[in-house]
C-alpha cells in the first residue's frame, strides 16, 4: 500500500497530540505519521494515546520549530527524505497589555508561530515542488482573521501566517501543491491553561489603571467562560483536519467552529472594518448587558452559516 508520509509539529499535547493519534488511526491505514515534539521527555501522553499504532503508523521524532538544525535532521530522517503532508501545529499564546510585555516575549511568539512555519517550508518546499505533490496544512486560528482584545501579538503572529500562506498559495497551485489553513476558535488544551496562568501572573504595574482594570476585570474574568461556552475539544479539530487531508480538493481556509463564524463574517460584511470592531466593543464594554446575549446571538446565528460547513454536518459541536 502506498501510505502518505505526514509530519506534525507540537505533538506533546493538545491539538498536535490529537491529530497524530487520529491520523495514525485512519480506518484505511492511509498514513504514516511522524509525530514530532521539541522535548522527547514529554512523549509519554502521546505514547499512551497512540496505543497499538506506536511504531506502526505512528513514529515519534524530535523537532523544535525554532531550530533549523533540528528541522533538517528530522526531515533527513524520513524515508527517502520525502514528505507528503506537513501539519504545522506548534504554537504558543500571549495575552495582556503590550506595556507589560517585553519585546523578547513578543519575539518568542513570532519566532514560534510564524518563523516556525517559514523554517519548515524552506526545508520541505523544494522537494514538494520537484515532485509536484504535497499538502501543507497550517493550524492557524480565528485570530488569523480577526484580532481579539489583549491578544495583539498572538493575533499578529496568526495574521502573519495567513498572509504568508495566502501569498504562497498562488505559487503552490502552479506546482499542484495544496495549502490549507485550519482556523479553530477556542479549543480546550494546555494552551488555555498556559495563557490563563501567564495572564494571571502579568505584572500590571506598567499599565494605566483603565487598561489594567480592563484586562483583569473584563478579559481575564470572562476568559474561562468563553472557553466553557465556545470551546471545542482537540479531538474535534483533529476530526476536521483528518477530513481536510482526505479530500480531493481541500479548501484553502476551514473554520472548525460554527458558533464563532458569525464573528469572522462581520469582517467581510463591512469593507470599512467598523462592524467587527463595534461589535467586539459592545461585547467587551457592555458585557454585563450583552455578553450572555451575545453568546446566545452567536448560537442563533449559527444555522445561517451551517450550510457552508458541510464538512462537519454530522459532527458539529453543541
Ligand atoms: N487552544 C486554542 O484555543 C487554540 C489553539 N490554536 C493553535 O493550535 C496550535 C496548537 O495549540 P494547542 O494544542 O491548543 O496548545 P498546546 O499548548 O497544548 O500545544 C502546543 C504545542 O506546541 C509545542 N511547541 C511550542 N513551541 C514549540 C517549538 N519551538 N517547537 C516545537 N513545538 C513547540 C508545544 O510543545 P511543549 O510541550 O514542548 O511546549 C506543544 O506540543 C497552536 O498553533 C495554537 O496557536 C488555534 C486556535 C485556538
Ligand atoms: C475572553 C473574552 C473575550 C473573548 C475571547 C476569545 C474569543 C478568545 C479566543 C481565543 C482563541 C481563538 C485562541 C487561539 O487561537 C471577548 C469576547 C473579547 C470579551 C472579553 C473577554
Amino acid at each position: 500500500m502506498n501510505q502518505k508520509i505526514v509530519l506534525i509539529t507540537g505533538c506533546s499535547s493538545g491539538i498536535g497530540l490529537a491529530l497524530a493519534v487520529r491520523i495514525a488511526k485512519d480506518e484505511k491505514k492511509r498514513f504514516i505519521v511522524y509525530a514530532t515534539m521539541r522535548n522527547l521527555g514529554k512523549a509519554e501522553a502521546l505514547m499512551e494515546a497512540a496505543g497499538r499504532t506506536l511504531g506502526r503508523t505512528l513514529v515519534i521524532k524530535q523537532l523544535d520549530v525554532c531550530n533549523e538544525d533540528s528541522i533538517k535532521a528530522c526531515v533527513a530522517s524520513l524515508p527517502d527524505g520525502k514528505l507528503d503532508i506537513l501539519i504545522s501545529n506548534a504554537g504558543m499564546g500571549l495575552v495582556g497589555p503590550i506595556e507589560c510585555q517585553s519585546i523578547e516575549e513578543m519575539k518568542a511568539v513570532m519566532d514560534t508561530n510564524f518563523f516556525g512555519l517559514v523554517r519548515l517550508l524552506k526545508e520541505i518546499l523544494p522537494d514538494m515542488k520537484k515532485r509536484k505533490s504535497g499538502h501543507i496544512v497550517v493550524i492557524s486560528s480565528v485570530m488569523g482573521i480577526q484580532g481579539i482584545l489583549f491578544n495583539d501579538v498572538y493575533a499578529a503572529s496568526k495574521f502573519a501566517v495567513e498572509g504568508f500562506c495566502e501569498s504562497m498559495a498562488v505559487q503552490a497551485l502552479r506546482f499542484n501543491l495544496n495549502i490549507s489553513l485550519i482556523e479553530p476558535g477556542p479549543v480546550v488544551t494546555e494552551f488555555e491553561h498556559k495563557v490563563y496562568e501567564e495572564g494571571m501572573k502579568t505584572d500590571l504595574s506598567k499599565a494605566d489603571k483603565v487598561t489594567a482594570d480592563m484586562f483583569t476585570n473584563i478579559y481575564m474574568k470572562n476568559f474561562k467562560q468563553i472557553y466553557e461556552s465556545l470551546g471545542q475539544t482537540p479531538e474535534d479539530i483533529a476530526e476536521h483536519t483528518h477530513k481536510i487531508i482526505t479530500m480531493d480538493n481541500p479548501p484553502f481556509r476551514h473554520q472548525t467552529n460554527t458558533l464563532y463564524t458569525p464573528m469572522t463574517t462581520l469582517k467581510y460584511a463591512d469593507p470599512n472594518g467598523d462592524l467587527p470592531i463595534d461589535t467586539f466593543y459592545k461585547m467587551v464594554f457592555e458585557h454585563d448587558k450583552v455578553f450572555n446575549a451575545s453568546l446566545n446571538f452567536l448560537k442563533l446565528l449559527r444555522w445561517r452559516t451551517r450550510k457552508s460547513f458541510a464538512i462537519d454536518k454530522d459532527k458539529s459541536n453543541s
